[in-house]
């Protein structure tokens, strides 16, 4: 799926003088798991399609081995390659040190798709338009990452370096006039269809079985099979017998890609047909150096954006997480020199009040939410799907995110099974935001699912730890609740990490340390105004340092109803359109 704005697809290319390995470290960063069956040949690539943020091991192997999936342990030798967001080329040296080749590799690429396209030109403007694209969206995220470090009250980090030339504000327009005029190839064969005659042709050339019958039966299997769209079906059997020789001028108009395949393999090639891919080379040449030069500065922006943003959230994790870990430890004990009071719902809880800074906000301790059986029960019904976590940063579009480091799944609980784990979970989670709060919510219908989480902590080398970076789950900027919009949460933490994993409320100065089988409940609108929290409840998982923690998640919506469901409406109340109704399975970051 490369259409997923969080795939990147990328080449490695081993220049290593022998044999390299590539494996990809499993989400528990315990396992690699090979990324082929063999080792990688000097000189050779290999083609990636990978996530974002995911991490490759290259090591460098005595000879041509297979690669099974081992456990991870890292050596020194490693190369450790981080998948950016961009189709980069990785050229691996004899040393193992990568160099990323960005822009003139994603050039070629592009010209290359291009000269398959209908209309390459147009083809190559919309691939500048797109880094440009991908630019300014990574600078809206630091723009608002930039904002989420102000309203945190921290010191804001440093400007990231602009690239070379600068921040490139202005369009380039791409101008391919120099390049001259590319010779059109009506109905070129695309990919998988080219690479079917391609071999159709190898066959014929080993059996190079030469009678005209044989030669013809093979071309009119060829050109019904990969050259239908040639100008003409005939075009692959002319071919074969000679009429690009014969019959030119005909033929390099209608028939020109058969003509240019069979030269290969059939002596009627002529000097035409040479001609005519040379020049088509000189314009893809040409090509890749004005649609580089229109596009790099777009790349190398983004490349300047990403790593300006890394150190914003380096900022945010430290305003937020830092002061509680600074021993390595966790954090405060929940609920210290908080009062409690028991209620006594199908289980006795004892809640206690953490802050309650507004009329909007309040931030509560439940020890005992669940019993250890329950939590099991829940954990294992979504433990066979868990996916990596979304975001959703923009409208309808459930995101992979810098910002969320995790596996989720939902888990739908069947409220028709008084007696199920997630069952209980769920009314006792109701009744308990119905005790806390005056949102009278309804539970029965219309609502967000569960969302199981777990978060892996950091084997050394492996990757950065699993957290989620300070956001609030619905809106937090004081505005009127909108119907459909979430209105509190439930945290209930089923395993505890044994360092690190903490849930701070920055502005609130609470921190709560997971314990399994208690819970944070947290409420953000003001019912009696109906206005939002100004942004108390604005929270952080802080990294998981070590081991790991899963939690099951609740997003209390108001105003939702079996007519009304939560999947019309984003988290904070917005209305999409409903016949496009996706999956939200995570809380907007600020907007
Ligand atoms: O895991 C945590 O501590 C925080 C999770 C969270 O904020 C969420 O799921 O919305
Ligand atoms: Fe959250």
């Amino acid at each position: 799926a490369t259409d997923d704005p969080a795939v990147s697809k990328f080449s490695v290319r081993n220049l290593s003088g022998g044999f390299i390995g590539l494996w990809w470290i499993d989400h528990r960063g315990r396992q690699l798991v090979a990324q082929s069956a063999v080792a990688v040949r000097h000189t050779s690539s290999v083609e990636i399609n990978s996530f974002r943020g995911h991490r490759f091991v290259i090591r460098r192997l005595r000879r041509k081995a297979r690669l099974a999936d081992v456990p991870y342990e890292p050596r020194a030798t490693d190369a450790v390659l981080e998948v950016g967001p961009t189709n980069d080329l990785v050229v691996v040296d004899g040393d193992l040190r990568l160099t990323v080749h960005n822009a003139r590799y994603r050039a070629r690429e592009a010209v290359a798709g291009a000269l398959r396209a209908r209309d390459p030109v147009e083809a190559l403007r919309g691939a500048v338009a797109g880094w440009r694209a991908a630019w300014t969206a990574e600078r809206a995220l630091r723009e608002r990452a930039i904002e989420d470090v102000r309203r945190l009250g921290g010191d804001r980090p440093e400007e990231p370096a602009p690239p070379p030339g600068g921040w490139p504000f202005e369009e380039r327009p791409l101008d391919l006039a120099p390049c001259g005029e590319l010779v059109a190839e009506p109905g070129a064969p695309r990919g998988a269809t080219a690479a079917a005659l391609e071999a159709l042709l190898a066959g014929w050339g080993a059996a190079r079985d030469d009678t005209c019958a044989s030669r013809e039966a093979l071309a009119a299997r060829a050109s019904r099979e990969a050259l239908r769209g040639d100008g003409h079906a005939s075009c692959g059997r002319w071919a074969a017998v000679g009429e690009c020789a014969a019959n030119p001028d005909y033929m390099l108009a209608s028939c020109g890609r058969s003509c240019e395949l069979w030269a290969d393999h059939a002596p009627e090639a002529t000097a035409a047909v040479a001609r005519r891919a040379q020049r088509r080379d000189a314009w893809a040449a040409c090509a890749v150096d004005r649609v580089e030069a229109a596009g790099a500065r777009y790349v190398a922006a983004t490349s300047a954006e990403l790593n300006g943003l890394a150190r914003f959230h380096d900022a945010l994790r430290n305003r937020t997480c830092a002061a509680y870990e600074a021993d390595g430890t966790n954090p405060l004990a929940p609920a210290v020199g908080a009062a409690t009071t028991t209620l006594d719902l199908d289980r006795p809880l004892r809640v206690a009040t953490l802050a309650a800074p507004s009329a909007a906000a309040a931030i509560y301790h439940v020890e005992g939410f669940a019993a250890a059986a329950e939590c099991r029960d829940a954990v294992a019904d979504a433990a066979p799907r868990m996916a990596p976590a979304t975001v959703n940063e923009e409208a309808n579009k459930a995101a992979k995110s810098t910002s969320r480091r995790a596996h989720a799944a939902n888990l739908v609980p069947d409220l028709g099974r008084h007696d199920s784990a997630p069952t209980k979970l769920w009314r006792r989670a109701f009744a308990l935001a119905n005790a806390l709060t005056d949102y009278d919510l309804d539970g029965e219908a219309g609502q967000e699912p569960f969302s199981v989480i777990h978060y892996n902590g950091s084997v050394a080398g492996a990757g950065p730890p699993d957290e989620y970076l300070p956001h609030c789950d619905g809106q937090c900027e004081g505005s009127p609740h909108q119907a459909g919009g979430r209105v509190a949460t439930l945290l209930l933490y089923c395993r505890a990490p044994a360092r690190g994993g903490a849930t701070t409320f920055a502005n609130a100065r609470v921190a709560v340390a997971p314990r399994a089988g208690d819970a944070v409940f947290f409420s953000y609108l003001d019912a009696a105004s109906g206005r939002m929290d100004v942004g108390h409840t604005l929270h952080s998982g802080c990294p998981v340092v070590e081991g790991d923690k899963w939690v099951l998640t609740l997003w209390f919506r108001k105003g939702v109803s079996a007519a009304e469901p939560w999947e019309r409406f984003d988290p904070t109340g917005a209305r999409h359109d409903a016949t496009e109704v996706v999956a939200w399975d995570e809380g907007l970051v600020y907007s």
